[in-house]
């Protein structure tokens, strides 16, 4: 990715992630799904441009489909930070957006955890990582992920999180046109919502699965379609509630090669797990 630091602007990826497995392991009473979900960025994802402006405006000069930018979670992380933060600064913010919406791959949450930090870093206002993740739960469940950059273990709706090691492999990517709602799969009588908790141990040992995937592929008969696809190549993984499905393969050749045989038409990326968030990888430096 293409990024660069400069005291007054900032340029840093917001990577996608994977659910290498979703178990739904209950409902709350607020309606809210508690899960059991393993979580690792890869090195693909969606750019931002931040600069500082003195007049406390946040403008975010790139239109996305459908979403107001007043609704963009941007926008919404900007001003949340500066709420918090006090500061009478704003920002200029631009997106490269790569990543499908409604994809499972996190795309927006992503980018909300990458204003987060990238202006609690340009505006110096010094709120630490669980302050960052606070404000982050607010705007989605997967945001705080993204703000602690660290492969995850997660449990309770998905913001109990253990850092993890896992093997690093590559992945194959592929995106189905149908775009899923997250809320839709989670309101669909059909989900079972029952999976017994298991431990990390026993998902190393004997795996897991996505507990949303049947439902998904009732209601959407692309997924169902691709899903068969790409198992003819790899053990095929459906990521949070879709629709993109994903496969592991030891070297990028390899995922290389299973793409260049899929369909022209159908949209894929071949990307590298990492444990490290590709953005924490450049601030850390
Ligand atoms: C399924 C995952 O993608 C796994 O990574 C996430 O848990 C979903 O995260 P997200 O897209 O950031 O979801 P949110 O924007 O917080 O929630 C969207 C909607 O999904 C439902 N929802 C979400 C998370 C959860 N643990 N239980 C739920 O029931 C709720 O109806 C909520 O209104
Ligand atoms: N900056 C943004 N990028 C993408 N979507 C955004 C953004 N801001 C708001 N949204 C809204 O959030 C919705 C979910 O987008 P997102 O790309 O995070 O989906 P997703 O990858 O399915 O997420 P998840 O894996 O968390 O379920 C979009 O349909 C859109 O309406």
């Amino acid at each position: 990715m293409n990024t660069t630091v400069n005291s007054a602007e900032l340029s840093l990826p917001a990577p996608a992630k994977l659910n290498l497995f979703l178990h739904i392991t209950g409902r709350r009473a607020d309606g809210y799904h508690t899960l059991q979900t393993l979580f690792q960025f890869v090195d693909h994802g969606d750019t931002l441009h931040f600069s500082t402006r003195s007049d406390g405006q946040i403008n975010l000069h790139s239109e996305l489909a459908g979403v107001a930018a007043e609704d963009n979670l941007i926008v919404r992380a900007a001003r949340l930070l500066q709420q918090a933060a006090g500061t009478q600064l704003g920002a200029d913010i631009q997106l490269d957006k790569r990543l499908p919406m409604g994809g499972g791959l996190g795309g927006g949450s992503s980018d909300a955890a990458t204003t987060l930090v990238g202006l609690n870093h340009l505006w110096q206002t010094g709120l630490n990582e669980d302050q960052l993740a606070e404000i982050g739960i607010t705007l989605g469940a997967d945001v705080p992920v993204f703000v602690r950059g660290k492969a995850a273990w997660a449990e309770g709706v998905g913001e109990q999180l253990t850092p993890v090691e896992l093997d690093e492999p590559w992945y194959l990517v592929v995106i189905p046109t149908c775009s899923v709602s997250t809320a839709e799969i989670f309101s669909d009588q059909r989900l079972t919502r029952d999976t017994p908790p298991i431990t990390l141990a026993a998902f190393r040992e004997h795996g897991g699965r996505n507990d949303c995937l049947p439902v998904v592929a009732a209601r959407y008969s692309e997924i169902r379609n691709t899903l068969i696809l790409l198992n003819n190549y790899c053990e095929a993984k459906m990521t949070g509630t879709g629709s993109c499905l994903f496969g592991a393969f030891p070297n990028e050749r390899e995922a290389d090669k299973v793409r260049a045989r899929l369909p022209a038409t159908l949209r894929s990326f071949v990307a590298k797990g990492c444990n490290v968030s590709p953005l924490h990888q450049l601030i850390s430096k």
